[in-house]
């Protein structure tokens, strides 16, 4: 990827797994929504994605987007996840057609499939013995308005895949904590994403050459519900960090060499 790279919704915590990770790897130009408390080593503007003024001067001069901004809350009340993650997921994508952007790399989210975890199949899909996958090829299945919006965004990549041939890929990002996984608390050990993987799985979603993906984005967890198959055979992910490696915040296993 020659041309800069938009990483919008810079100043959060995925936008600093990735920063953190890929900071030399790429030419940045970061989108905040409010003014960065210190001054970036990047390129970088300030603005809202649901602002078509934004979002063209946002786009100027990029060939791939990686768009993460928006509301992450799962409980977001549908004004919010309409105008900041719908609305602006919309409006990213036509400035992308306009610009000629290659690559739109989306944070989608494992509350799009939220609903699969029912009574019948919790809390035992959680846990390191049990099969039960989904694999990116389900209809989506959302347990809240912030999934429906994830589940939305997906769709919208799906329309401008096929209507305007930009590479989309969705990330349904599992749960990304900084440093060891969440504690006492399964489902999030079953999604973690470490930082270092974070960063990886979006390097590859730059780098890969693929038409439209879905792949589930967490560490290689021996507690997993979600299939990293895809995001391997598809991008070449090969993630070094793995829930079942930590005792609380304590890493007690090395990766496999
Ligand atoms: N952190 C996680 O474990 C997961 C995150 N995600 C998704 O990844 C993306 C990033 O999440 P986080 O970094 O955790 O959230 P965050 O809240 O730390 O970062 C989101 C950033 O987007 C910005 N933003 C919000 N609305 C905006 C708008 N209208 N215009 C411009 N910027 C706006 C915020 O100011 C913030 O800096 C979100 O789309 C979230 O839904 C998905 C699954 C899991
Ligand atoms: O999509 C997201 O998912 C993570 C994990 O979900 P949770 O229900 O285990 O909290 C969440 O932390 C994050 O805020 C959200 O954007």
């Amino acid at each position: 990827m020659d041309d800069p790279v938009l990483l919008t919704g810079a100043g959060g915590a995925v936008g600093a797994a990735i920063l953190e990770g890929l900071e030399d790897a790429y030419e940045w130009k970061l989108m905040f929504h409010s003014p960065p408390a210190e001054e970036p080593d990047h390129e970088y503007l300030v603005g809202d994605v649901s602002s078509e003024g934004d979002v063209a001067a946002a786009m100027d001069g990029v060939g791939a987007v990686i768009h993460l901004a928006g509301d992450p809350r799962p409980e977001a009340p549908w004004d919010s996840v309409l105008e900041n993650n719908i609305d602006g997921t919309q409006k990213m994508y036509e400035a992308a057609v306009d610009e000629g952007v290659e690559k739109f790399v989306f944070a989608s989210s494992n509350h799009a499939v939220g609903s699969f975890e029912t009574d019948e199949r919790t809390p035992e899909m959680y846990r390191p013995d049990d099969q039960y996958r989904l694999d990116g090829t389900e209809l989506p299945r959302p347990g809240n308005l912030y999934g429906v919006s994830k589940a939305t965004g997906e769709v919208l990549g799906r329309y401008y895949h096929d209507q305007y041939g930009l590479s989309v890929c969705n990330i349904r990002i599992g749960n990304l904590t900084r440093g060891h996984p969440p504690i006492d608390y399964e489902r999030g050990q079953a999604m973690w994403l470490s930082y270092r993987d974070c960063a990886h799985i979006h390097d590859c979603a730059l780098q890969a050459d693929y038409e439209y993906e879905i792949v589930y984005g967490i560490s290689d967890n021996d507690r997993k519900y979600y299939s990293i198959e895809r995001a391997k055979e598809a991008l070449g992910y090969d993630p070094q960090d793995n829930s079942a490696h930590f005792d609380g915040e304590e890493r007690v296993a090395e990766p496999e060499p």
